[in-house]
């Protein structure tokens, strides 16, 4: 009987070694170490204030760090590199996609417009310029092709003509996977994607981000502890901008610090 191969890279796909971000005198990240395994579902969980956003900001470049280094494998298998000095911009085209707090999202242009400006963005440097200057029909099909093959894949086919800003809320989640989706990331920051909404549209919306980024690491922030419980492959737990805790689902609900500092007892109920 055929044996699985061994994964050849056990490489983690993000590595932050003694992160340190300062606002003037106040430490909002404190000495961070986190790991990502390529392919996981982490979530990040921590009190208001903890420095969940902050740790995003510093990951996808929206922040200069003030200490330590981030290391992205990206796309090849390849041993981390350091991106801790590279635009936002660099990053996503690195493979690190962002989505939510932050809207990426244009409300004047229509659905197709939007994924398929998001499609350019990544794909404008791949290719050179001669190549880009002699081959532009095919280059256009491509992009168009892309392009349709979102809209299918988080489901707004019907709806790729409508304006961005007349869409109904669920359609505008979807919308927001799609245009991170279409540029084409390694790992999606989720900034609380479901602020705001209802336990079935909690429900549904990380159902969908499941279904839809089933290829990519996923680091989400989420406040519906259930949800990152029955979720999350893992779980870390920030505290005054300190990595407190980081485990299953099931370590994290017993351990002992994480419930003084963070849930007051809550998970074993
Ligand atoms: N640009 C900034 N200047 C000064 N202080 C900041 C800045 N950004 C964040 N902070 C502070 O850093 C701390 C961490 O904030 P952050 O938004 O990262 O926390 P969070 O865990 O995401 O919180 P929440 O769950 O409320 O969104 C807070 O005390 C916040 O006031």
């Amino acid at each position: 009987m055929a044996t699985e191969p061994l994964p050849n890279n056990t490489d983690p796909i993000l590595r932050t070694e003694g992160l340190v971000k300062r606002f003037g005198e106040f430490t909002a990240t404190d000495h961070v170490d986190l790991e990502l395994e390529r392919g996981e579902f982490r979530s990040l969980i921590g009190p208001n204030g903890a420095g969940k956003t902050t740790l995003f900001n510093l990951i996808s470049g929206a922040l200069p760090v003030t200490d330590g280094e981030i290391y992205f494998a990206g796309r090849d298998d390849e041993e981390p590199t350091a991106i801790t000095s590279l635009s936002p911009a660099e990053r996503v085209r690195r493979g690190i996609g962002r989505s939510f707090q932050i809207s990426n999202i244009f409300g004047g242009l229509s659905v197709r417009e939007n994924v398929r400006l998001a499609v350019q963005s990544v794909n404008r440097e791949e290719i050179g310029l001669l190549e880009s200057l002699f081959r532009p029909t095919d280059r256009y099909d491509e992009i168009a092709a892309e392009t349709e093959r979102i809209l299918e894949r988080v489901g707004l086919e019907s709806v790729a003509d409508v304006t961005a800003n007349a869409l109904a809320y669920g359609d505008r989640r979807r919308l927001e996977i799609g245009v991170v989706l279409a540029t084409d990331p390694e790992l999606v920051l989720l900034d609380e994607p479901t602020a705001g909404m209802s336990v079935d549209e909690t429900r549904e919306t990380i159902e969908l981000i499941q279904n839809v980024l089933v290829d990519q690491t996923l680091l989400l922030i989420e406040h519906d502890i259930e949800l990152v419980m029955e979720l999350s492959d893992r779980i870390s737990v920030l505290n005054h901008g300190e990595l407190l805790a980081e485990g299953t689902p099931n370590q994290i609900a017993s351990n002992q610090a994480v419930q003084d500092a963070y849930l007051g007892g809550t998970l074993d109920e």
